[in-house]
């Protein structure tokens, strides 16, 4: 599904009015269907009292279409108003009016103490405050209102947006109601689906209020969630060949789980041969955890990483090899890091390239810009910050944009990663990753999502797609794991080890794990 930013939503309700001559009220009379409809089927309209709490703008239109539905079925409902009623404009002004005329109880609210005196008596919120039209930090009273809301217990429905949140960004705006339910409108918008905005929707509907299909399919729009693609088969005469050499350059003395998840991921998710070219003194070691792995070892530095003197002979082994992957725990000596440098800037390979390696490419990333073949990046924000020179806080503001800036200078594909992982290519393409859950925040995790990208690069042979069904796959594992054990506690080597049983019911199942957006964004 497309997911759009608040400008390109504007754009499609505009498109939608001139190109298909669906008027406005048209629009807000089917979002407030909608939402009016989920609410139906939620709560009882015969007993409980609905309390409509309605902004200025156009998301209070919608909110005064909800009043109405809920009304003409007798259901118990107050409209309470935030704003001067004046300022109602266009369709928003049209159902003000008509519910002057039906009579449906309209209350202004000056302040907070008097909406707190109110809310007692009502048992379902409808959060119609602020929409994407939200352009500033929320204060004065506005700020009181959800505060109240939020401390009130009482179930909350959000109209296509948790007020209080960036529709861009899914910033907080320093205060956003946290809802059970949103509707939200034509296509989810960045901020209902960006962390931490996805966390005050509750359950996510979309609707598309009428809108053609080439409105919301539009191949302008570049960014949408990641959702599965059918695997190929493994066919039967399928040798460990077939399915894929590749060579991670990993590791050093004080570094041995990096390389282990990462060579050892690459066969759990169903890799053929993982070399693992690492310090010589520590190849032994990390034999025993992952004897399936083959090992190149090679020349150390005196703090035991890998040695510059290692360049040509890893030049020419990854020669019959289908990718290489640098930097899992490779370490910041600096011989090291120039070694990687030199490697990813003469390696005519697809490339993958994470941890330690990061590092490298941040201090002078002339040495993928102009690469021929694929290069793969997977920053978490405090890599993708040092990748760009800015502050952690500055990507994580606007993830979307920051990928897509990361994509285009540094000529790669890149995962950036975290709760809802990113994937953007150099052609401004955005996927929106909605597996994978919070205990996945642990040590070693990132080794494992390297591996099993490379696994996927070795089935599929095309980097885009490889990154984005290993990051679902790596996601998927992670939360198999959190099914049976809790998240608290999972470990790297849990994700790991549910490799196979994540991709045993990704191929069984990803057509309903796509159809339904992964459980995550439900259409009605
Ligand atoms: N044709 C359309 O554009 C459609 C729009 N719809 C609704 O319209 C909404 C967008 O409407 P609008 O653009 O009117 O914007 P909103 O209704 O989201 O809010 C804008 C109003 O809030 C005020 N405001 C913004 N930030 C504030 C803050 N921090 N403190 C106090 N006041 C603040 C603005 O001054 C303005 O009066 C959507 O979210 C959706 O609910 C739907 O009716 C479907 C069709
Ligand atoms: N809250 C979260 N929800 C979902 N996935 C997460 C969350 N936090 C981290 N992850 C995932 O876990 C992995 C952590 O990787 P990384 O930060 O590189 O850890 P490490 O360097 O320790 O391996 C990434 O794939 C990331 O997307
Ligand atoms: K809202």
């Amino acid at each position: 599904m497309k997911i759009v930013s608040v400008e390109q939503m504007r754009q499609m309700d505009q498109t939608a009015i001139s190109e298909f001559g669906i008027p406005d009220q048209l629009l807000m009379e089917n979002a407030g269907l909608a939402s009016y409809e989920k609410i139906r089927d939620r709560f009882d309209l015969q007993k409980d009292k609905f309390l409509i709490v309605c902004g200025g703008g156009n998301n209070g239109g919608d909110g005064l279409v909800v009043a109405r539905k809920l009304f003409s079925n007798e259901a118990k409902v107050q409209v309470v108003l935030l704003s001067n009623p004046s300022k109602f404009k266009g369709s928003a002004h049209l159902n003000y009016q008509i519910a002057q005329q039906m009579k449906i109880p309209t209350q202004s609210i000056e302040n907070a103490q008097d909406f707190e005196t109110l809310l007692p008596a009502f048992d379902v919120i409808v959060d119609a405050i602020f929409g994407t039209g939200l352009d500033r930090e929320v204060g004065g009273k506005y700020r009181d209102i959800i505060q109240a809301i939020n401390r009130s217990g009482k179930p909350v429905v959000s109209i296509d947006i948790p007020s209080g949140i960036n529709g861009n960004t899914g910033q907080v705006m320093g205060i956003a109601v946290k809802a059970d339910m949103t509707i939200t409108f034509g296509l989810p918008k960045l901020g209902n689906l960006l962390l931490p905005g996805f966390e005050y929707n509750g359950q996510l509907f979309v609707t598309h209020i009428s809108f053609a299909p080439k409105i919301f399919n539009n191949p302008e729009v570049q960014t949408q969630t990641n959702d599965p693609v059918e695997l190929p088969e493994r066919p039967t005469d399928a040798h460990k060949g077939f399915c894929g050499k590749v060579l991670f350059v990993a590791g050093a003395a004080n570094y041995l789980g990096a390389p282990y998840f990462a060579a050892h991921a690459f066969l759990k998710a169903g890799g053929g041969l993982s070399y693992l070219a690492t310090p010589r003194q520590i190849a032994s070691t990390i034999a025993m955890q992952g004897p399936e792995i083959i090992f190149q070892p090679l020349q150390a530095t005196e703090s035991g990483s890998i040695a510059h003197e290692n360049l040509d002979f890893l030049l020419e082994f990854s020669e019959d090899m289908e990718m290489v992957i640098v930097g899992p725990g490779a370490s910041l000596q600096a011989e090291t890091q120039q070694l990687i440098r030199d490697l990813l800037e003469k390696s005519p390979k697809p490339v993958l390239v994470d941890g330690d390696g990061l590092t490298a490419v941040a201090k002078d990333p002339a040495c993928i810009k102009f690469r021929q073949a694929p290069t793969i990046l997977t920053p978490h924000p405090g890599e993708m910050a040092r990748l760009l020179n800015i502050s952690i806080g500055e990507v994580q503001k606007n993830r979307v944009e920051v990928l897509r800036r990361a994509c285009k200078e540094l000529n790669a594909i890149i995962v950036l990663k975290g709760a809802h992982s990113l994937i953007g290519h150099p052609d401004g393409r955005v996927y929106m990753n909605l597996s994978g859950n919070p205990g996945m925040a642990t040590a070693g995790s990132g080794d494992v999502l390297t591996g099993t990208i490379a696994a996927m690069y070795a089935l599929l042979k095309d980097p885009l797609l490889a990154t984005r069904i290993g990051v679902f796959l790596h996601g998927l594992a992670g939360d198999l794991a959190a099914q049976k054990m809790g998240m608290d506690g999972l470990l790297a080597g849990d994700i790991l080890q549910h490799l196979p049983e994540a991709l045993q019911h990704y191929r069984r199942h990803w057509r309903e794990m796509k159809n339904q957006n992964y459980g995550k964004i439900s259409l009605v």
